[in-house]
């Protein structure tokens, strides 16, 4: 479904297990986006009285998912989106596209999930999608170290193309499943020194299990949907109309990043 088609549909309730009423928890306190219990107060009164600024339109952040092929992206979207798991091996060719609704404290609020190919010959095709993010998602596998030695390489592709201070990063570790605890503290104590160098948070997950899947997509709808409201609420006030300019330009920005720039490095 386009982006302008849904937003103009009638759309039915969303789904009782995409509401939330509370912040969930982060998964590790050392790399956490903020270790707040609760909801910012400021966005919790904005939604009481409903003055989020686009109440009853169009509430929406982009994500993208990002890492070194084969690491799990479009499993770990799969297993959230379709409570699916498929063992079989298909790479994502430039990308795939999926929309989540949420509620988060009563108000509608979507992501937009861009899984992205890791293999090099489509990632030229998939970075020209990679513009106008709210959220970075990079993956790595925690059975593979050469993985999360990569992820550096992917923040600073996608953070070219997105203003980084606007950003919203999350470091994930797939296929928890696969690894031994002794294993997985191990390539942790790693994981959790880079995310405290790029400021993302934290998590650890298993698409095949389902372990954490859902608690961390929730984190990733909840904290984006805190900053989306936080910055709807700086800029409304003195000047209302602003916030309507703001988000007609942010939904053309996404709408128009898969025509702009046409590389020719693909073959
Ligand atoms: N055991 C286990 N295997 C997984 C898990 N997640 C993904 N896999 C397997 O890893 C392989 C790659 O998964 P994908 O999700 O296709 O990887 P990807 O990152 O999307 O790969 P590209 O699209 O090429 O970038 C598949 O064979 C999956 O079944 C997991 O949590 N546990
Ligand atoms: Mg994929």
């Amino acid at each position: 479904m386009s982006l302008r088609a849904s937003a103009m549909s009638v759309l039915p309730p969303v789904r009782k297990d995409r509401i939330i009423a509370q912040l969930p928890q982060y998964f590790s306190k050392e790399a956490a986006f903020h270790t707040q219990k609760d909801f910012n107060d400021k966005v919790k009164t904005a939604c009481q009285e409903q003055r989020t600024g686009t109440v009853g339109r169009f509430k929406i952040s982009k994500v993208i998912v990002v890492g070194d092929l084969a690491v799990g992206k479009t499993c770990l979207i799969n297993r959230f989106c379709k409570d699916a798991f498929d063992k079989n091996y298909k790479a994502t060719i430039g990308v795939d596209f999926e929309m989540e609704r949420f509620e988060v404290m009563g108000v509608p609020f979507s992501l937009q999930l861009w899984d992205t190919a890791g293999q090099e010959r489509f990632k030229c095709i998939a970075s020209t999608y990679y513009r106008g993010a709210q959220v970075v998602i990079i993956a790595f596998d925690v059975t593979d170290i050469a993985s999360l030695g990569h992820v550096r390489q992917w923040l600073e592709d996608s953070l070219k193309e997105n203003d980084p201070t606007a950003v919203q990063l999350f470091l994930v570790g797939t296929k928890k499943d696969l690894s031994s605890p002794a294993q997985y503290s191990q390539i942790e104590q790693d994981a959790l020194k880079i995310a405290q160098e790029i400021r993302a948070e934290y998590w650890a997950v298993s698409s095949l299990t389902g372990e954490n899947v859902k608690e961390f997509f929730f984190r990733v709808a909840s904290l984006a949907f805190e900053n989306n409201v936080l910055a709807e609420l700086e800029k409304t006030g003195p000047r209302q109309i602003g916030g309507v300019v703001r988000i007609n330009s942010t939904s053309n920005n996404v709408s128009a990043s898969s025509k702009k720039k046409q590389p020719n490095c693909c073959q």
